[in-house]
């Protein structure tokens, strides 16, 4: 695995985008970055083995290289189900197909706001969201929810953001702890705060909960959190 050191050496000027040299480090990235990364995996794989349905379709929304898909894969393993996997960014879309080549799933290059999302047990938004332009979000998370067999579930993992604005500055610190204790410096960690500006739009749990209602979800939880990162289950 390649190691990320994109913001050690010089100031990029634009904001963050997924483009060959996140690409080429995004699972050092993305594993350093996002505290229970890993265990979110783990609980995908568990969530897909629970609630997918024979004969339906699990879609990985944002799937960068694949490792939600291959999550879903494991889980729904001993169902007939399809796996649809769809990621904007050519440079993961090429990547992740060259490492799930053995694997019996369809990626899609293209936009997660236009693809079309029919006859689904699982979707699997993670980390994802939080990407995807504000005004567009509500429309998306409909779109997700009618395309679900009753039943079915949608997995939404973000960083969150929190009403008390010591709460919030608090958790961001402890994040920046996280990141600093897995190898970052003072200066990647401020870096990339900066290029994620304005590209990286956190909202808190009860915004989310409250959205995921109005777009047709009948309940959702959070059920796990660590910092300024959280995972929520929705069932329609
Ligand atoms: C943080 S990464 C997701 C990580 C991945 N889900 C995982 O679990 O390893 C965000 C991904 O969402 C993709 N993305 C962001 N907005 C998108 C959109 N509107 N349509 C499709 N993909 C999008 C990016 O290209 C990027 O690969
Ligand atoms: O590094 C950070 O501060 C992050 O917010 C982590 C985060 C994310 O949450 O998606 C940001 C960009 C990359 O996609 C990988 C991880």
């Amino acid at each position: 695995m390649s190691r990320d050191a994109i913001y050690i050496d010089k100031i990029h000027e634009n904001g963050f985008t997924f483009d060959d040299r996140v690409a080429s480090v995004f699972a050092d990235m993305i594993s350093r970055s996002v505290p229970g990364y890993g265990q979110t995996l783990q609980m995908v794989e568990l969530l897909a083995h629970q609630y997918a349905q024979e004969n339906s379709n699990l879609y990985d929304l944002g799937c960068s290289l694949g490792a939600a898909t291959m999550a879903l894969s494991r889980g729904a393993a001993g169902k007939q189900c399809a796996i649809i996997a769809v990621d904007n960014s050519p440079a993961m879309v090429e990547r992740c197909r060259e490492m799930l080549k053995d694997e019996s799933v369809e990626i899609i290059c293209g936009d997660i706001v236009e693809a079309g999302i029919e006859n689904a047990s699982v979707v699997v938004l993670n980390f994802v969201l939080q990407f995807v332009e504000k005004s567009q979000r509500l429309k998306l998370l409909t779109k997700i929810c009618d395309g679900l067999r009753p039943g079915g579930v949608l997995i939404l993992s973000e960083k969150i953001a929190f009403e008390d604005a010591d709460e919030n500055l608090r958790q961001i610190e402890l994040h920046e702890a996280f990141k600093r204790a897995q190898g970052y410096s003072d200066m990647e960690i401020s870096r990339k705060r900066t290029a994620l500006e304005n590209v990286l739009i956190p909202e808190t749990q009860s915004v989310h909960h409250a959205r995921l209602r109005e777009a047709g979800f009948s309940a959702s939880y959070t059920w796990f959190q660590c910092f300024n990162f959280a995972s929520v289950i929705a069932i329609k």
